[in-house]
């Protein structure tokens, strides 16, 4: 068994998932502990991976600049920031919004009920105050610097809030990697929130420099992006960030063997907003469940600068391996391989793509076949979404009846196709 000392072990439909530290320097990983089929999934709950995001219709969600930050600990009542407002979480989709009194410009609710229940844990007063001043708030700074110094200090008055509330779910929150790196950023967020909340009483934890910056190194590792419906036409943006505090441990590889799903637009209900996480193939016994932190066709020197600036390691993984070997052309041969701007074309490696494909299956289901140029073609072939524009990754619906779906579903633009018709079944 792959797992050693703080060991967590959580049962989803058929599997049994193991969370270990036993990797050098890499901690908290999901293992399989038995084999997983393709299409299972680590299930949302409603309680720690569940995120509601908006209670926006799709409509108005397209049509809003939408972006904000959940915090959403265990039991707690999330809070929600989509731009300058802060949204409540109970209802995926409402009529009317109930604006707080005291700050209306800050913070809406669905009902009055939502309100008022938000007033003792996500809307407290210090957030309520809070909110009010940083709206007044004049920084020269402020504007000057980046739209995300905002988002970053409506993050840290939910963080800090977290705390008067609840000490658990801040304890949580800290539990998450990253270290506190301070620069001047943190110093100047540090100061902002310091000005318009004035010294913060944390109980056990001292209201400081080195905290904020703890906390901003928290969510920027491990906050998941969830993404503006896909649109051929557009860049993709994201429109919310949310720290869910479980599937955070998933660790990254650029040939994942598990992919996230959000139903934010296709759910009506407050579910809408759940995380999925399904695996792309059978696992077997050991192998560590990984995500990939982006769109899977970044070239090597793109993958390997987001996950240093952004996430601050270096990647070693098998195809990151196999790649770092590559001259600047061949990398531009693997972009290019299903034509000119990074989308797949079958039609043109059709010839590859089947020797591939048939070399592949006969080893089961790992992906690596050693020695080999391109040992991950096969991952693009079956696992990449092949839609203009898209870039998403496959994964199979979840079994029934104890059988394996055939159906994959793209986790970015949501199109469903028959994986038996594809291999020409
Ligand atoms: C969202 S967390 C993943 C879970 C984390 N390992 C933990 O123990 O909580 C992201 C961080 O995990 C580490 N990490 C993720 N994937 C990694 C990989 N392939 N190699 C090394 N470190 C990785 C990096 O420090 C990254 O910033």
């Amino acid at each position: 068994m792959l797992v050693s000392n703080d060991v967590f072990v959580y049962n989803f439909v058929s599997a049994t998932w193991v969370r270990g530290t036993s990797m050098p320097g890499r901690q908290r990983l999901f293992f399989a502990c038995g084999l997983v089929e393709k299409g299972e999934f680590l299930e949302t709950d409603g309680l720690f991976l569940n995120l509601p995001v908006s209670h926006f219709s799709t409509h108005s969600i397209r049509n809003h600049p939408l972006r904000h930050y959940a915090i959403r600990m265990l039991e707690n009542e999330p809070i929600y920031l989509i731009e300058f407002k802060i949204y409540c979480s109970k209802l995926a989709i409402i009529k009317k919004e109930v604006s707080c009194p005291n700050c209306s410009a800050a913070s809406i609710f669905c009902t009055p009920k939502c309100l008022s229940i938000a007033l003792t844990t996500s809307h407290s007063q210090f957030v309520c105050q809070a909110l009010r001043r940083l709206c007044a708030a004049d920084s020269p700074l402020l504007h000057h610097h980046h739209h995300d110094r905002h988002l970053q200090a409506r993050f840290l008055v939910s963080a800090y809030n977290l705390a008067m509330v609840s000490i658990s779910d801040f304890h949580t929150l800290l539990s998450l990697q990253g270290e506190p790196y301070i620069d001047d950023a943190s110093v100047f967020l540090h100061s902002l929130i310091s000005s318009i909340c004035g010294l913060l009483n944390l109980g056990e934890f001292r209201f400081s420099v080195e905290l904020t910056a703890a906390l901003l190194a928290k969510d920027k590792l491990n906050a998941f992006g969830l993404m503006e419906p896909f649109d051929q036409d557009k860049e993709r943006s994201v429109r919310a960030y949310g720290i869910y505090p479980r599937a955070s441990f998933f660790n990254h590889d650029c040939l994942p063997n598990a992919c996230r799903f959000d139903y934010v637009d296709s759910v009506s209900d407050s579910s809408n907003t759940d995380i999925v996480v399904r695996v792309i193939h059978d696992l077997p016994e050991g192998r560590e469940i990984c995500l990939s932190y982006f769109p899977v066709n970044l070239k090597y020197s793109e993958r390997q600068k987001r996950l240093k600036e952004d996430y601050g390691f270096t990647c070693d993984c098998d195809r990151c391996n196999v790649e770092v070997n590559w001259s600047d052309n061949e990398e531009e041969g693997e972009v290019e391989m299903g034509g000119e701007d990074d989308d797949m074309d079958e039609d043109e490696d059709e010839g590859d793509d089947d020797d591939m494909r048939s070399g592949l299956e006969a080893e089961g289901s790992d992906m690596v076949k050693e020695n080999d140029d391109f040992p991950h073609a096969y991952f693009f072939v079956r696992y990449m979404c092949n839609r203009d524009n898209c870039g998403g990754t496959l994964a199979p619906l979840p079994p029934s009846d104890a059988r394996s779906s055939t159906l994959m579903e793209c986790n970015v633009c949501g199109d469903v196709s028959n994986c038996e018709e594809m291999d020409g079944n």
